[in-house]
């Protein structure tokens, strides 16, 4: 995702910017106003030289005075409407890269996910649209009217005294020659700083997903170190910026005294000779404020411009990566057999972990893959959820290759209930229904609930279905989530079913329960399951054994039993059989 960007370069931050279509109008308005800002800032000191000048010679003339008053209440106007539109429009434009972000990365595929940190993909969501918005609303406005304002002056000093003009534009080089290499410089700082940030959050948020295995591991000291690594790794690049500003700040400051200082001075001496009114003098010293200012807001403006770069190029990193495809066929029954052809798979190149798998899960019949653990079962799973596609081969519902339907439509089909039981913050009857897109009844939640011996231990709770379920499901037991896990696989009324039986050990109770819930809910559905226990591949239709990403054997639990020898092992240890006859 990361790239190094060492020239300044405006395009991909302009069109990640255009993308978002910003309102002409509105940029016209915020344009004409900050132009007459600008413009009234460019004609006090003309008016204020008038002004002095007059005074000097003995008598005021009211009508400069109201004219003063009047550019000052234009300039002061336009500048706070200038301000509200622009940060509309920084504010717009953000939160229209936001939603493209998300609704981007929402759509990844998961590989994606595997191989990057939840926080660091956050940060780009919230902190690098940040970065690109400050430069919007407090820098890009401030640096065109700034430019016009450096270019108005100039002009206005020549006219007014050339030779004045000239001393002052003399400090110009001296301070592009330092500011331009600090410039550089601040802009590698800043984007080691939001690197470090996005690692710096990434770390946060795996330790507090999973404090309960940093705390009964005892894991907080080197969670501790590591974070403290963090804190310690911003605060350094902190510092390294705060040097550069203080570089530049004072010598800002500096040059704007000196050049001060000799104005008034070679000034002074041209007004006591006459050369020049007090009048000039006054509006050439406002003027050398209005180039200095800008100026030095020049400085920071680039250092922000080169940060929403490093951001730009982030996001535009992101924003690349291809999406998953969910148009295709929409019009599939699926209620045919679902089928392996010669399916080879392997995550990344080292290691293949799908070998020419072919099998056939019959319509409405249920096969249970065994196999030692990391021989590929969750990986077939993964594979039917189109998670992965495969390298090789192709994978069928009906004859048809699932790759080719509407990916949306397919998952629509499937209810995968995990060995984990993923349950999310929320209430249980949020839970149960997530991700329905269709209004649910109260009674259909019950009744699915029901079928997932739910419903009386949800009834028993304080808040029933309205019960908060703590960050993923922490104030369920094991049991409880794999049957809401359950409930929320019924109502889906999937055609196919994944179910990953789980390992954990549950009471004989709540085990029992599980096990109803899931033979209700396989009635009549094309189902796929993993299988630990014995009651459920002595009701299989038929069994697969996986064995290093191969199938290398097929049929009942006794036929395998008795010809199998790997089953065999599988069946003494993993399925607890030892000294159980099963014939
Ligand atoms: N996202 C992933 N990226 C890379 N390799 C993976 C990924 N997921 C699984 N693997 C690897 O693929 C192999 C098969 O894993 P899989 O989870 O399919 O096995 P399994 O048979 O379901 O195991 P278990 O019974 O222990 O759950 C393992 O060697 C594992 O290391």
């Amino acid at each position: 995702m990361e790239q190094t960007r060492e020239k300044f370069e405006w395009k991909p931050f302009l069109q990640l910017i255009t993308a978002e279509k910003p309102p002409i109008l509105i940029i016209t308005s915020v344009l004409i106003l900050s132009l007459i800002e600008t413009a009234s800032s460019l004609v006090v000191p003309l008016l204020t030289k008038r002004l002095v000048d007059l005074m000097a010679g003995g008598g005021v003339q009211t009508s400069i005075v109201a004219l003063l008053v009047m550019v000052f209440i234009a300039q002061t106007v336009a500048g706070g409407f200038s301000f509200y539109l622009l940060t509309y429009i920084g504010e717009k434009v953000v939160a229209g890269i936001r939603r493209k972000l998300w609704n981007h990365i929402l759509q990844l595929p998961i590989s994606f996910f595997d191989a990057n940190q939840s926080g660091e993909t956050l940060s780009r969501i919230t902190q690098d649209t940040n970065t690109i918005k400050t430069v919007i609303t407090n820098h890009l406005v401030t640096f065109i009217s700034g430019v016009i304002s450096i270019i108005g002056s100039v002009i206005i000093l020549v006219i007014l005294d050339w030779k004045m003009t000239a001393i002052m534009l003399g400090v110009v080089p001296v301070s592009v020659l330092i500011i331009l290499p600090l410039g550089r410089k601040m802009y590698k700082v800043s984007r080691k700083t939001q690197d470090e940030m996005a690692e710096f959050s990434g770390n946060l948020g795996r330790v507090l997903s999973e404090i309960r295995l940093v705390k009964s591991y005892n894991g907080e000291d080197a969670e501790r170190k590591k974070g403290f690594y963090g804190v310690q790794q911003l605060f350094l690049y902190g510092l390294k910026e705060a040097k550069i500003q203080a570089v530049i700040s004072p010598f800002m400051t500096t040059i704007l005294m000196v050049v001060l200082v000799i104005l008034i001075g070679y000034g002074g001496v041209r007004v006591a000779s006459g050369q020049l009114t007090a009048g000039t003098l006054v509006a050439i010293i406002i003027y050398m404020f209005q180039i200095v200012v800008p100026f030095s807001q020049l400085a920071s403006f680039f250092t922000a411009f080169q940060k929403a770069m490093g951001a730009t190029d982030r996001i535009q990193g992101l924003i690349t990566l291809p999406m998953e495809k969910y148009e295709g066929k929409q019009d599939t029954l699926m209620n045919g057999d679902l089928s392996f052809r010669d399916v080879s798979f392997s995550y990344n190149e080292s290691k293949l972990i799908l070998d020419r798998v072919s099998f056939t899960v019959p319509s409405n019949k249920t096969v249970a893959l065994v196999g030692p653990s990391g021989s590929g079962k969750t990986t077939v799973f993964s594979m039917i959820e189109r998670f992965y596609k495969p390298d090789k081969g192709s994978i069928n519902i009906g004859g048809i290759p699932i790759g080719e339907l509407d990916l949306s439509l397919w998952r629509s089909h499937i209810g995968y209930v995990s060995q984990d039981s993923p349950v999310m913050t929320g209430t249980i009857k949020e839970n149960i229904c997530y991700g329905l897109q269709r209004k649910v009844s109260e009674e259909e939640v019950h009744a699915a609930a029901k079928m997932a011996n739910a419903h009386d231990f949800i009834l028993a709770l304080e808040d029933k279905y309205a019960t908060q379920v703590g960050e993923r499901g922490v104030k369920l037991s094991g049991g409880q989530r794999q049957r809401i896990a359950i409930a929320r696989a019924i109502l889906r009324n999937p055609k196919i079913l994944l179910l990953d039986e789980a390992t954990s050990n549950l009471d004989s109770e709540s085990e029992l329960l599980v096990q109803h819930a899931v033979k209700n809910m396989m009635k009549g559905r094309t189902t796929l399951i993993i299988a630990h226990r014995l009651s459920t591949v002595l009701e299989a239709d038929e069994l697969l054994v996986l064995e290093d990403g191969r199938v290398t054997g097929k049929g009942t639990h006794s036929e395998l039993l008795e010809r199998h020898e790997l089953y065999q092992k599988l069946a003494k240890q993993q399925l607890k059989i030892n000294g159980v006859s099963t014939r």
